[in-house]
């Protein structure tokens, strides 16, 4: 579980200039949550991820992962219990090393092993199985550079690395944005197989409002850096990208209203 408590973070330009992203805010990602963030540019949704992941230092409030305090905690510690899939395919993984040892790689993450205790038939076979369920024909590349993959498959090698051993939370930052329709419909099918098999609270941002409806249980809407629609179960299942659309307008209108009144 991951909450989110009076989280505030103001960006200083080189001008003297200065963006309030977020003003206080809160929030709690529960443990069977697969929250879709939906917004407009700006409003916030990879400044939220970064701080969770420790790319970006609040200035205020606290992060808080199944009790434990994480706010001062350094990025690589997270990286133990926190897993992000990025927008670019060319993250996430290592491009000169192989498939498979890319997860073995991810295998190992935060043990106290290193990479060789990993070289063995039996995780191969295991890995062989998993990459076979995605039907892209990774599993026949397993001694292939990971760097010579098509973005596709590269994508998905990312989202099973990143939830090989259960992560306490996945951060999915527009994962299938940069791929075709199919294959981006292919590795939303898987992830929603994995974070739903596996229960991992999940938040997922995208600018697909049909994904944002089709996948997870619940859906928030991010702007000025405030929770401004927050959306589960049924009424979730009953959205459409018009009715969203509409909410979208609706609550940039209204936060317009209160500046001018503010
Ligand atoms: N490192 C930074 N330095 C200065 N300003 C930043 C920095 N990171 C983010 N911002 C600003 O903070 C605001 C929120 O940005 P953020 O990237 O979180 O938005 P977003 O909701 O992810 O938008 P998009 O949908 O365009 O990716 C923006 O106005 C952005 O310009």
């Amino acid at each position: 579980m991951l909450k989110i408590e009076g989280l505030r973070k103001s960006f200083h330009s080189e001008l003297g200039s200065v963006k309030e992203v977020f003003k206080g805010l809160d929030f709690r990602l529960q443990e069977d949550d697969f929250v879709s963030i939906i917004g407009s540019n700006g409003a916030g949704k990879s400044t939220l991820l970064n701080t969770i992941m420790g790319n970006i230092t609040p200035d205020e409030g606290r992060i808080i992962v199944d009790g434990r305090d994480i706010t001062g905690m350094e990025k690589h510690k997270r990286n133990a219990f926190i897993s992000k899939v990025y927008q670019n395919p060319s993250l996430g993984t290592s491009p000169s090393m192989t498939v498979f040892e890319n997860l073995s790689m991810a295998d190992n993450k935060g043990k106290k092993f290193g990479l060789t205790l990993g070289l063995n038939k039996k995780r191969r076979e295991h890995y062989r199985a998993l990459l076979s369920q995605l039907n892209l024909g990774i599993e026949d590349q397993m001694d292939t550079e990971v760097g010579l993959l098509s973005g596709g498959q590269r994508q998905s090698l990312a989202l099973i690395m990143a939830t090989l051993n259960k992560p306490e939370v996945l951060l999915l930052d527009e994962h299938t944005a940069a791929l075709d329709p199919k294959t981006s419909e292919i590795i939303m099918e898987k992830t929603r197989e994995v974070v739903e098999g596996s229960r991992i609270p999940t938040l997922m941002i995208t600018h697909n409002l049909s994904d944002a409806i089709k996948y997870g249980n619940r859906l928030i809407m991010l702007h000025q850096g405030r929770v401004v629609l927050d959306i589960r179960g049924e009424k979730k299942k009953a959205l459409t990208p018009e009715k969203l659309l509409e909410e979208f307008h609706k609550n940039q209108a209204e936060i317009k209203d209160n500046e001018l009144f503010s």
